[in-house]
């Protein structure tokens, strides 16, 4: 992301944003209310188009993205708004997320080709291991509506990374969790890092902390500091931009 600007009326939401995401790398971006945070992760999944700056993606500008095209782009998001079918299996709403690895197209699979019932094994076997590996592999068979909020998410998550995407897209994944529960959210996101690229926005200095490599600090839609964790914390501006607000850091409450 270059020299992204975004205002919205007369209110400059994102100014001159700078940032990139290396290969492997578990990126943070963070910033008290209202600075911009949810703007940003809009631009990067093409929900909001910036007044001015450019994305790049592997060497190649992305011009006019939109939503739909990231997953053919090996980008996965997941949202606050878990968005998880009520009607659909655990299973099946992870393999909604498996789409971009099913090698056979529509007419194959209209024709109920046997190509297309290997893919769905081998889809099906590779949901399986995601769910296992995210300790919910016992709830394939139930409805997300009948699970407690933090499987559910488990499940959005789990949904993202079937598809083994090359950067993956976190809105405030703490959202909504105990933490405790943001502990082990943030235990799972620690061992992504080297598999993919992460961009995680969220609010919660103590998951960005403990789990980026590297953080990118937004105040008033400006980048203020960026570096390592420990960089950030001792960062005067990041203190200043911070306070008054109920800040939590690492366990040991420094
Ligand atoms: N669609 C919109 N129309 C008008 N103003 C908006 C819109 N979306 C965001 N804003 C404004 O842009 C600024 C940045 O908002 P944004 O939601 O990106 O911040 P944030 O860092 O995600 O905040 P929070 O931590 O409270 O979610 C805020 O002043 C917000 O009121």
């Amino acid at each position: 992301m270059s020299g992204v600007s975004v205002t919205f009326g007369g209110l400059v939401a994102l100014s001159d944003v700078s940032l990139s995401v290396a290969p492997g790398q578990v990126l943070g971006v963070i910033g008290p209310n209202g600075a911009g945070k949810t703007t940003l992760f809009n631009v990067a999944c093409g929900f909001v188009r910036p007044d001015t700056g450019t994305l790049t993606w592997r060497g190649e500008e992305l011009r006019k993205l939109r939503p739909h095209q990231l997953a053919r782009l090996g980008i996965a998001r997941s949202l606050q708004e878990l968005g998880l079918f009520d009607r659909m299996t655990v299973l099946n709403n992870v393999l909604v997320g498996a789409d971009r690895h099913a090698t056979t197209g529509f007419w194959p699979s209209l024709f109920g080709l046997p190509k297309r019932a290997r893919d769905e094994r081998a889809l099906t076997e590779r949901a399986m291991a995601v769910l296992e590996e995210f300790g919910i592999a016992e709830v394939a068979g139930r409805y997300p509506g009948s699970l407690p909020y933090p499987v559910r998410k488990r499940i959005a998550l789990a949904r993202a990374l079937v598809s083994e995407p090359d950067l993956l897209l976190l809105d405030e994944p703490a959202g909504g969790l105990s933490s405790a529960e943001i502990d082990e959210i943030g235990d799972l996101m620690r061992s992504l890092t080297g598999r993919m690229s992460v961009m995680l926005v969220e609010h919660h200095m103590d998951l960005v902390m403990n789990v980026c490599d590297h953080i990118v600090v937004l105040d008033f839609g400006k980048v203020i500091a960026r570096g390592a964790p420990d960089e950030i914390r001792a960062d005067p501006a990041v203190q200043a931009a911070y306070l008054g607000e109920d800040v939590v850091t690492g366990a040991d409450g420094r």
